[in-house]
């Protein structure tokens, strides 16, 4: 049988491939990280402490994607352009990623996934930690129908949710992500200090509001992601009681948990152009004013450039704009 492969052995390539294999699929992880091919070879795949289990790691320069195959898209967004230059156009190719990429959409895929765990993966080997429980959303893109693996619910790593449009969970996802993701990493802090540090919820809180408006106006369909639909979460936004009590309640789950664009600034990519860069491109299309959202682009995208370190300083200029919520 032919192996589900999966490109990108990280925080969740790892998580989807360790459900796959505990299911019984065979599988291939593609890897740009040597180290991370090497130990994969050695110990297998791991997610938390649960047992290894052994699987094909093969390093990115030596994949020859097979025609037909089944390759889930596990890299950051940023590294999308090599892997797509390599797949040949008959590839059931099921990217599970945030954020939005249009040399990607342009590939014309069937499937998507999104996930809404959180998972950190060690550096330099394939063993990831689920230090938040979630869901992994799997659907059809444009009407699209496809094949997505059957055999993803037995390690019971994270509860996979079948949806025929997969767009409406990632609007909604994009909502939370370029809220979260920009702040918390020019700041150096994790989630829950999103919730707990007064200048970053403030501008966190912001930011979601900003977020939900603009994606209404874009007339985007939203679905629902994590306890509460987006317009529930504006609502509650709205009543400034309400939401300091809600961040109370939730900040305890997500204290220490990681932001997948944590670290990146230093290294000079992120996703950011995906997430606030389409926000900004629908306010574009729209007319609707997104001031924060500017703000914060500039804010990351220099930072990015300077490879500067992260400090919760650098959102000390964030709201300054009239506009700004
Ligand atoms: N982690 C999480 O909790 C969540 C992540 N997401 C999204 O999922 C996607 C993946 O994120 P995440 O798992 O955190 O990412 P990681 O950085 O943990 O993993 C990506 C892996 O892909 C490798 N890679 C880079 N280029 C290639 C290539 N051409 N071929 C094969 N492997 C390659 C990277 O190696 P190297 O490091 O050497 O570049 C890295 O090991 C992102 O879109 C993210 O926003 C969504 C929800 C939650
Ligand atoms: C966990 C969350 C929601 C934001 O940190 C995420 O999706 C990511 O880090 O990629």
């Amino acid at each position: 049988m032919e192996p589900v492969t999966i490109v990108g052995a990280g925080g969740i390539g790892c998580a989807v491939g360790y459900a796959l294999r505990a299911g019984g699929t065979a599988v291939r992880f593609v890897e740009a990280n040597p180290a991370k091919v090497a130990a994969g070879r050695r110990d297998g795949v791991r997610v938390d402490d649960r047992p290894p289990l052994a699987a094909e790691f093969v390093p990115f320069a030596e994949w020859a994607p097979q025609p037909r195959s089944t390759v889930l898209l596990c890299t950051k967004c940023y590294d999308n352009a090599a892997v797509l230059a390599k797949l040949p156009a008959d590839v059931n190719l099921i990217p599970i990623q945030n954020g939005f990429d249009p040399q990607l959409a342009a590939h014309g895929h069937a499937r998507e996934g999104i996930a809404s765990f959180v998972s950190e993966c060690a550096a330099d080997r394939p063993h990831t930690r689920v230090t938040r429980p979630g869901e992994l959303h799997l659907g059809g893109r444009d009407g699209g129908t496809g094949a997505t693996p059957a055999e993803l619910s037995g390690a019971g790593l994270f509860r996979v949710v079948r949806v025929n449009q997969i767009a409406p969970f990632k609007y909604a996802k994009l909502m939370y992500n370029a809220a979260i993701s920009p702040l918390a990493a020019a700041a150096g802090i994790d989630n829950g200090q999103l919730l707990s540090v007064p200048a970053a919820r403030r501008l966190f809180f912001a930011l979601l509001q900003e977020n939900y408006r603009i994606l209404s106006a874009a007339g985007v369909p939203l679905g629902k992601v994590g306890p509460f639909a987006p317009r529930t979460v504006a609502w509650i936004l709205r009543r400034k009681w309400l939401a300091g009590l809600m961040a109370r309640r939730f900040e305890p789950s997500l204290r220490g948990t990681y932001c997948s664009m944590a670290g990146e600034i230093a290294k000079g990519r992120t996703e950011l152009d995906n997430y606030t860069g389409h926000l900004l491109w629908l306010a574009d299309a729209t007319g609707e004013p997104a001031p924060l959202n500017r703000e914060v682009y500039d804010l990351v995208s220099g930072m990015t450039a300077a490879r500067a370190a992260p400090g919760i300083d650098r959102l000390s200029g964030l709201g300054a704009s009239p506009l700004a919520a």
